[in-house]
């Protein structure tokens, strides 16, 4: 696959404050790359090398072949941007800021397909200051839509939206990817990862964390299983646990919780022993871990470490 997005060792400095300490990552033509973390993990500061926003402190960064700050003529009209805060004048009306912004942009699309793929065409006339914050984010998405760009770098586009708007959104940057535009986008949404994203990182601290495809990066924390034993057995009558790949177990009365590194295992194990015993396990349920507790688990362990450092 071809890599349109490269880093290598990326770092970032604010003075003497390092707040991205050594990136590696790839991303591929036509592939939706999620970059999540917790608040000040460094997202946008990575974004903003990307985008050719400011120069690495050290390491290195290639967007479609080229230093995006380097040689940023070549880079910049092959990329679209949606910055968190779009920033653009709010006495002018919505059809008056795309057509600026279009006239700056070459090759633009026209201006009402911009505005209809964001479910704003009827919002023309509408001057920027009497839009909802929603539809400020849907406006700067269709900005950075204009040019028809290869790349398109999103910083929390869905951030305020309404769960109708962000289901649209997503509908959009889908078809977007599906037509071959690779897109890098920011969010704390991780449902939005889940629907989303081919391959995702979390940053935590300046550092990547943990990356992968989403079934990746779960597969490496515990899954579990729940059942109730009837009221004549134990738990000490399972067959012995530790070597089934169970970390951890929570008991209350007749209610059991598995924690395990090897979900299959363990069910086999379990299934087999309660039909041998002829026992019913009432209500079975047996998950992989989520998206949210994979994240919370980087997050909850970093600050354990940085607390033992
Ligand atoms: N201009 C700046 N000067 C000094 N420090 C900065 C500057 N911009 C960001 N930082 C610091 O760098 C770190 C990373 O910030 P960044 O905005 O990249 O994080 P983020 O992951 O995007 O956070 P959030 O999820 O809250 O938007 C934070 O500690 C932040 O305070």
């Amino acid at each position: 696959m071809e890599p349109v997005i490269e880093t290598a060792d990326l770092r970032r400095r604010y003075r003497d404050f390092e707040a991205v300490r050594g990136i590696d990552l790839t991303v591929a033509r036509g592939e939706l790359f999620a970059l999540l973390g917790t608040n000040g993990a460094g997202k946008t500061s990575t974004l903003e090398l990307l985008e050719g926003q400011a120069a690495p402190a050290a390491g290195s960064v290639r967007v479609l072949g080229h230093d995006p700050y380097r040689e940023r003529a070549a880079v910049r009209p092959r990329i679209g941007v949606m910055l968190q805060e779009g920033g653009f004048p709010t006495e002018l009306t919505v059809a008056e800021t795309a057509r600026m912004w279009a006239g700056c942009t070459s090759g633009a699309r026209p201006v009402d397909e911009a505005l209809e793929a964001v479910r704003l065409a009827g919002r023309g006339k509408v001057r920027v200051r009497q839009l909802s914050g929603g539809e400020r984010r849907r406006l700067d998405l269709a900005l950075a839509l204009l040019g028809r760009p290869e790349v398109l770098f999103l910083d929390e586009p869905t951030t305020g939206l309404d769960a109708q708007s962000r289901h649209g959104t997503w509908e959009l940057i889908r078809g977007l990817t599906e037509q071959g535009t690779t897109v890098l986008l920011t969010t704390h949404y991780l449902e939005e990862a889940e629907q989303l994203a081919d391959r995702l990182a979390i940053m935590h601290d300046g550092l990547i964390a943990a990356s992968g495809r989403v079934s990746d990066v779960v597969a490496e924390r515990p899954a579990w299983i729940s059942f109730e034993l009837p009221p004549d057995r134990f738990l000490g009558e399972l067959p012995p646990l530790a070597p089934l790949g169970v970390t951890g177990h929570e008991s209350a009365g007749p209610q059991v919780r598995l924690e395990t590194v090897d979900l299959q295992r363990t069910a086999t194990a379990l299934l087999s022993w309660a039909r041998d015993e002829g026992v019913e396990l009432r209500g079975l349920d047996a998950r992989s871990a989520t998206l949210e507790e994979a994240f919370m688990e980087i997050a909850r362990g970093l600050e354990s470490e940085e607390a033992r450092c």
